[in-house]
């Protein structure tokens, strides 16, 4: 604003001739590496904030864990290890000599004593405060890290190492695994956690960010004799591996798995509960593995330990790699393929290279793209338009849908099993959805629904899963949630929203989860094949809960009709007691005739044999007898033919196997011979 300038409105600026008018600057060319554009941008991988980044960081190294190890078939074993590094250690890490400060009053978090006090006294209030709620058994909310404390502060650091018995790294390969930004073996139509090639190679630019330290990383696979390290960083603007160490060492436990180490500032106070509450839901979903979960600190009062054991041995079977479906590619992808193909000609590509084109599909699909194509042409001779015309053609022609045999969802039983463990919950129903597609990938939604459990809030408490792994953040924007909040009426399945306290569990698997941004926090809700696939998946699971509980409201009414009769039986059988009594002294006194049946009875009424004790105990048996009828015909007519059957499997006694397992969708069973 310009000081002593008048009111007036504002005519239009002059143009000043001034030696300092700017001249717009010509922007010069640049180009970025991706490493430098993560680096950037490193929220858009999760890597918000220092907090943020030890979670991501911690979770990027275990989904790989689990995907290397699954992808050998072998039961995970994940040892998770954050261990604090003091400002001391951490300098004497790296060299640097720490020095006291001098000059207090040029640091961001100087106080004045005054202000210290005021401070120090807030925090024993709140402190003071925390400790009653927790004795009352009240929720005690984490403390925020240095809240009250000026300045950003001390930044913490740790080292997180992850070791796992997967299938380990080709010794040659590991400098790009994890030094090249957009480098992976994911890459493929295929159900893995990982999928962009970035994940750990952003745990190791924030490492260069955070702490200039690299990262260490030692593997063996089956078989090998030597256990291959390497400790390495990445020149972020050529996006490549800067190797420190890259050596063989003797293997003589032949060890096989893999072990990442990465040092990075982080911040433990605030996200402890989103990290545990992650591996706590990674448990849930993967029940086959196992997972050894430790937080070092050098107070050891700090310090954590959880070990989640293998629930279950029965893993769920081994994603395949799969083809493209035709309505899945564009015109990229068809050159991309038509350059890689072994195939020479044109029916052999589209028979061999896509799913759902058979042999003599293929013909029909060449007849129709014109008379310049033909079966025996090679594939690798198609101009541009010819490619267009493909492209055309894949996208008007109709296809069978993927089938889902490529995908592996967690399986019912398992989210069953999850359920029960995490909530106790008083009902449960699971649902698992056929397999459906979008934009030509597969994909599979799987549901549970839980009624009441122990810790559990009232209203909707919902999990998230996709390809297996728990999603922790951005849940308002999921669909899961926007689907659960909005599109079920839950009334109509007798559940009370907001008072019940109801968990929703749903899990996604596909070849291609459409995840908002590479940190997979979400899948957004405008996808609407997804959308009516978990809105329907959440529909069944109500539908059975529904004849769960309106059993449970049957069966309430009918005791409640028992105990209202039996409250009544006292007045009721006293009175008419007391009628009979009088009937019988007018029949003695012969005031009133009564003949048969009724002289029969007011003679046991006026001989003792009929007391309001005996009245009582029968009008109580008939009571029972009645309440015993009506249930009974409750049963046979709606309890056993309401009951959904369930196949069970039985699968073959393959070689080397010395068991057979029954498959449920909500149970298994392994038989040893
Ligand atoms: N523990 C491990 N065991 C075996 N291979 C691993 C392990 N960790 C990483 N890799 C290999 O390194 C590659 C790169 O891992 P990175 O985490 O960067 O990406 P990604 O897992 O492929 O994809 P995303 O970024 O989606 O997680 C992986 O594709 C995998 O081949």
């Amino acid at each position: 604003m310009e000081t002593g300038g008048s009111s007036e409105i504002p005519t239009e600026p002059k143009k000043t001739k001034s030696k300092t008018a700017r001249k717009p600057k010509e922007n010069p060319l640049k180009q970025k590496s991706p490493a430098e554009f993560f680096a950037e941008n490193k929220n858009i991988a999760g890597f918000d904030n220092p907090g943020k980044s030890l979670y991501t960081t911690v979770r990027e190294l275990v989904e790989n864990s689990l995907d290397s190890a699954e992808s050998i078939s072998e039961l995970p074993e994940v040892e998770i290890t954050i261990e604090e590094i003091g400002k001391s250690k951490f300098n004497s890490m790296i060299g640097l000599v720490d020095r006291e400060r001098i000059d207090e009053e040029l640091y961001d978090d100087f106080e004045t004593a005054k202000a210290r006090e005021k401070r120090l006294a807030k925090e024993a209030r709140t402190q003071e405060l925390q400790a009653k709620n927790a004795a009352l058994g009240k929720k005690v909310k984490e403390p925020q890290a240095s809240k009250g404390m000026k300045g950003r502060g001390e930044a913490s650091f740790y080292r997180v190492t992850c070791k796992d018995n997967g299938r380990g790294m080709p010794h040659d390969d590991i400098p790009n695994m994890f030094g090249r930004v957009l480098s992976g073996t994911k890459y493929g139509l295929k159900q893995t956690r990982g999928k962009f090639g970035l994940g750990a190679k952003m745990a190791l630019i924030w490492s260069k960010m955070s702490t200039g330290l690299p990262i260490e990383i030692s593997s063996s696979m089956k078989g090998q004799s030597y256990i291959s390290f390497c400790r390495l960083d990445i020149d972020i603007h050529r996006n490549i591996p800067h190797i420190h160490l890259h050596e063989k060492r003797d293997n003589k436990e032949r060890w096989c798995g893999a072990e990442i180490q990465v040092v990075i500032e982080g911040n433990w106070t605030t996200y402890r509960s989103k990290i545990l509450h992650y591996m706590r839901q990674m448990a849930v979903i993967t029940p086959y593995a196992q997972f050894l979960f430790k937080f070092v600190s050098d107070t050891s009062d700090k310090n954590v330990t959880i070990r989640f054991a293998r629930r279950t041995d029965i893993m769920p079977p081994v994603p395949a790699e799969t083809k493209y479906h035709p309505s899945a590619v564009d015109l990229l992808l068809i050159k991309r393929l038509i350059s890689e193909t072994s195939k020479e000609n044109l029916l052999q590509f589209l028979q061999h290279e896509f799913v759902n084109i058979g042999k003599s599909y293929a013909e029909r699909l060449i007849g129709e793209m014109g008379p310049d194509f033909s079966p025996k042409m090679a594939v690798k001779s198609l101009t541009s338009q010819q490619i267009v015309r493909i492209h055309q053609l894949f996208r008007q022609a109709k296809f069978d849908d993927p089938s889902g045999d490529c995908l592996s969802p967690a399986g019912e039983y398992n989210l069953r099993l999850g359920i029960i463990k995490e909530l106790h919950p008083d009902m449960v129903a699971t649902y698992s959805g056929s397999a459906q597609v979008f934009e030509g990938h597969p994909f599979m939604v799987e549901a549970g629904v839980s009624i009441g459990g122990k810790d559990v809030k009232q209203g909707l408490n919902i999990f998230r899963f996709a390809n297996r792994i728990p999603l922790l953040f951005e849940q308002g924007a999921d669909v899961v949630t926007r689907t659960a909040l909005k599109r079920i009426n839950w009334n109509s399945y007798k559940i009370n929203q907001a008072q019940d306290k109801i968990g929703v569990f749903v899990s996604i698997v596909s070849t291609k989860i459409p995840f908002k941004g590479t940190g997979k926090e979400y899948i957004g809700d405008d996808i609407s094949e997804i959308a009516s696939a978990v809105k329907s998946s959440i529909q069944q699971c109500c539908i059975q809960l529904k004849s769960k509980i309106v059993k449970k409201i049957q069966a309430r009414v009918q005791q409640e009709r028992k105990r209202n009769l039996s409250k009544y039986i006292p007045d009721a059988t006293g009175a008419i007691y007391d009628v009979l009594r009088e009937m019988a002294q007018l029949h003695a006194s012969k005031k009133k005739r009564y003949e048969d049946e009724d002289a029969d009875v007011l003679r046991k009424v006026s001989t003792h044999s009929i007391t309001k004790q005996t009245l009582s105990e029968k009008l109580a048996k008939h009571v029972e007898q009645v309440d015993y009828e009506m249930a009974l015909e409750y049963a046979t007519q709606s309890g056993v033919s309401e009951e959904p059957r369930e196949a069970i499997y039985l699968q073959s006694l393959e070689d080397g196997k010395n068991f057979i397992d029954f498959h449920s969708p909500v149970f298994a069973f392994r038989l040893y011979q």
